[in-house]
C-alpha cells in the first residue's frame, strides 16, 4: 500500500515549517517516512504538499504530489487518494511504531471497509493514522461539494472499520505522537529552542 505523508500545513502553531525543523540533524518529516516506510505492508511514501511546500520537499527524493484545495487533511487524503488506496499520516509524527501500520492495513485489507481507523474507547478518532481507500473519494467530493472541510464528518459518513485503541498494545499509542508547538519538542528529549 502507498503511505502517503500530508505536509501541506501552515505550522501556525509551531513557527516556520516545522516539518522541516531539524530534529537529531534530520528535518523531522524524514524521520516521519522513514518510520512509515520500514512498516512491511507499505509500498511506497509519497507526500502530499502544498504548492509552497513541495519544491522543498522534492530535494528529499520522494514522489511529491501538490495539494491544490488546500482546505485542510481532507483535501490532502483526496489527492493522495489518487494514486490508489493509501495509508496516510501527517508529516509530524516522528514516532511512528511500524508494526501498528501494518496491523491497521491488514485490518483494512481483510475488512473491505472503505476507511479503518483507530478510535479511542471515549469516540475520538485518528484520521491521520489510518487506511483509506479509492472508495473513498466519493464521499470526500460530497463533503468537498457541501463546504464541510471536517475529515471526522466525512468518515462518518462512509462504512468504517474501527480500532480500538485501548485493545491494542500500550506501546503503540505512541505512534501518534505530533509535534504542534516548540514546546513538543521537549517530549521527544530535545531542549526548546531559546528564539
Ligand atoms: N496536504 C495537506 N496537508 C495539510 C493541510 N493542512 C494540514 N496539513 C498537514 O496535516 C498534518 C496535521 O496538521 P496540523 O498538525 O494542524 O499542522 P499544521 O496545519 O501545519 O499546523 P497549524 O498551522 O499549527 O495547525 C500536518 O502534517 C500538516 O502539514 C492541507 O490543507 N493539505
Ligand atoms: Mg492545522
Amino acid at each position: 500500500m502507498i503511505g502517503a505523508v500530508l505536509a501541506g500545513g501552515r505550522s501556525k502553531r509551531f513557527g516556520g515549517n516545522k516539518l522541516l525543523y531539524r530534529i537529531d540533524g534530520k528535518p523531522l518529516i524524514l524521520h516521519t517516512i522513514e518510520r512509515l516506510e520500514s512498516a512491511n505492508e507499505i509500498e511506497e511514501v509519497v507526500i502530499v504538499a502544498s504548492p509552497e511546500n513541495a519544491e522543498k520537499l522534492k530535494t528529499f527524493g520522494y514522489q511529491v504530489l501538490v495539494d491544490e484545495l488546500l482546505v485542510g487533511p481532507i483535501g490532502g487524503i483526496y489527492t493522495a487518494l489518487g494514486l490508489g488506496d493509501a495509508f496516510v499520516t501527517a508529516g509530524d509524527m516522528p514516532r511512528i511504531v511500524p508494526e501498528f501500520v501494518d496491523y491497521i492495513i491488514k485490518y483494512f485489507h481483510k475488512s473491505r471497509k472503505a476507511v479503518c481507523v483507530p478510535r479511542w474507547i471515549n469516540g475520538h478518532i485518528e484520521p491521520l493514522h489510518a487506511a483509506y481507500s479509492m472508495g473513498f473519494l466519493d464521499i470526500i467530493e460530497e463533503q468537498l461539494a457541501l463546504e464541510e472541510y471536517m475529515i471526522k464528518r466525512a468518515i462518518e459518513k462512509a462504512n468504517v472499520c474501527y480500532l480500538t485503541i485501548e485493545k491494542v498494545p500500550f506501546e503503540w499509542r505512541e505512534s501518534f505522537f505530533n509535534v504542534n508547538r516548540k514546546d513538543d519538542l521537549r517530549k521527544l528529549g530535545i531542549p526548546e529552542p531559546l528564539v
